[in-house]
């Protein structure tokens, strides 16, 4: 599903105008729309009470047409203009003649009609501000909403519907105004707006719905940012023939684990397992194999010589670099630690990596955790990752290594991650509440969800174990983040269902992954069959 920015809506409202859909039958469009969503969500709408909070702008416009459509189909319906309306204006007069007697907060002394509405109100549609909102609320408009907000704290039956966004929102940067108000709902004109993934944008919108304005075709064509859906992953996913052997679905060689993090390399290897990969081989420090391999059931052992501190010997990235061309992926970092050692051979593999010959056509690895944090000790980091990857940071090291403080990663996250991409012309996958993977050729998708599930040690090694294993099967750097951060959610929506927010670890998604993948192609089958 395209995400869009408010200048982006304007581009597009500003293309239909010019294949001669006016912004005044765009209007007349969304209102009808959002009513008729709306209805569908009362069914029945007759009878109810809808109070329709009008802004100055084409929000309250959109406001005013869906309140004349509510109407008509038999919803008690009562419009509230927060600020007054040019005496011209088309759809309030419309309202009027359909019956409507608008309520006006510059008449309303303490806004005592405003009130009573809201205790008796079924719904509250908020058409106050929309896309154009540009400064803080304040006057009649914040004392509005916050008499909502009063309102259905005394009474959470009421409904809040958002009519585009929830007014607040800013529909770029998910930054909420003091006086927004959450919503149950938001019916959301053309596209979802960008701001519905960011936090803490992210919390207000409730259930999203899209409503279909009637932009012309091919309008989303030139649109460079999606929130993952179902069906876009599911055409990603590799193919698994019947007569597939474990070389079909390629070979992942895992370089992760040390004394201190040996359960990395463990949850690494299993979820590319997990993920589908053929085989997959740990290369790891020799002390590390008896605790390793009584772990690994499946997994192959390419055991590295150690320094006396438990790392890996200089020679062990030769070692490994000797037999890389078994291998179509790799995952490169999992608690591989920073010791001096540690960097030396991460260095060292990355420099073996970096020539072709070293290499199976194809290959990608993934590069997690120490891996980047290794990295970004160095300037011009990126010029010595001179192969296919995908990086996979969290904002911390996204921090480190984009040389930005963390809020400044986090105050900005789709663009940067987007404008990291292209400078390091890898994949970069922003992890966090609605991770962003970015390519660098200026495309970026979002996570559907934010699940603090995730958010727990570990499941960043899941994450690149199942990027590692979509990799070995030949998926696309770009295509392999998405699938698997997708499939990595879906995991982890499991296990909150199953065990709740807290308490769940990172191992209780391996046995979800490939659930995952089973539900997703089910889901499929079904509504296709
Ligand atoms: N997406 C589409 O194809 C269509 C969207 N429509 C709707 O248009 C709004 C955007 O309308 P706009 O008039 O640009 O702005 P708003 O209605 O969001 O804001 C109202 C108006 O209020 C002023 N303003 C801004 N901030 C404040 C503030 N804090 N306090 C007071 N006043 C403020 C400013 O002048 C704004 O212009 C979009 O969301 C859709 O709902 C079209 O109607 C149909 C096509
Ligand atoms: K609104």
């Amino acid at each position: 599903m395209n995400l869009v920015t408010a200048a982006e809506m304007r581009r597009l409202e500003q293309e239909a105008a010019a294949l001669g859909v006016s912004a005044a039958e765009l209007m007349q469009r969304a209102g009808r729309e959002v009513a008729d969503k709306l209805a569908a969500l009362l069914e029945p709408a007759a009878g109810k009470r809808v109070i329709v909070l009008v802004g100055p702008g084409n929000n309250g416009g959109d406001g005013l047409v869906a309140a004349r459509h509510l109407k008509t189909a038999g919803a008690l319906t009562d419009i509230y203009l927060l600020s007054p309306r040019g005496s011209d204006d088309i759809v309030l007069r419309e309202a009027v003649t359909a019956g409507l007697s608008p309520l006006e907060a510059r008449y309303d002394v303490g806004f005592e009609r405003l009130r009573a509405a809201l205790e008796e109100a079924d719904v509250v549609l908020d058409a106050v501000f929309g896309t154009g909102l540009g400064r803080s609320i304040s006057g009649a408009p914040a004392a509005a909403l916050a008499l909502v907000e009063e309102a259905r704290n005394r009474r959470p039956e009421m409904t809040v519907v958002a009519l585009d966004l929830p007014s607040g929102l800013d529909a770029d940067t998910g930054a909420i105004d003091p006086s927004a108000v959450r919503a149950d709902f938001t019916i959301t004109l053309g596209y979802a707006k960008r701001g519905f993934f960011l936090f803490p944008g992210a919390g207000y919108t409730g259930e999203i719905l899209v409503a279909d304005i009637g932009l012309p075709e091919g309008s989303g064509a030139g649109l460079n940012t999606e929130v993952l859906d179902e069906h876009l992953i599911l055409d990603l996913l590799p193919d698994r023939p019947a007569d597939a052997h474990k070389g079909t679905f390629g070979k992942v060689l895992v370089a992760a684990g040390s004394p201190e993090y040996a359960g990395a390399a463990v949850l690494a290897c299993q979820a590319a397992g997990r993920a589908g990969a053929g085989l997959v081989t740990l290369a790891a420090g020799k002390s590390l194999y008896p605790v390793l391999a009584s772990r690994l059931t499946e997994t192959t052992h390419l055991i590295l010589p150690e320094t006396a501190d438990g790392g890996p010997a200089p020679g062990a990235a030769e070692l490994i670099a000797g037999r890389l061309k078994e291998f179509s992926a790799a995952v490169i970092g999992p608690g591989l630690g920073q010791s001096p050692s540690a960097a030396a051979f991460t260095r060292a593999l990355l420099a073996a990596l970096s020539r072709p010959e070293n290499r199976a056509s194809g290959f990608a690895a993934v590069l997690d955790a120490d891996a980047l944090n290794i990295l970004s000790a160095e300037s011009d980091w990126w010029l010595k990752v001179d192969f296919p990857a995908v990086l996979t940071p969290h904002p911390g090291e996204m921090a480190r290594l984009a040389g930005l403080a963390v809020p400044r990663v986090q105050s900005d996250r789709i663009e940067l991650a987007r404008r990291c991409a292209g400078l390091w012309r890898q994949v970069v996958v922003l992890k966090g509440a609605h991770t962003v993977i970015a390519s660098s050729d200026g495309r970026a998708a979002l996570a559907p969800n934010a699940n603090p599930a995730l958010a727990t040690a570990g499941t960043g090694d899941v994450l690149a174990g199942i990027i590692g294993g979509l990799l070995a099967q030949g998926l696309a750097p770009f295509d392999a983040a998405r699938a698997g951060v997708y499939i990595h959610a879906m995991a982890a929506e499991s296990v909150r269902a199953a065990l709740g927010d807290c308490g769940a670890v990172a191992s209780d998604l391996l046995g979800h992954i490939p659930r995952s993948f089973k539900a997703l192609k089910e889901h499929d089958h079904a509504a296709c069959h």
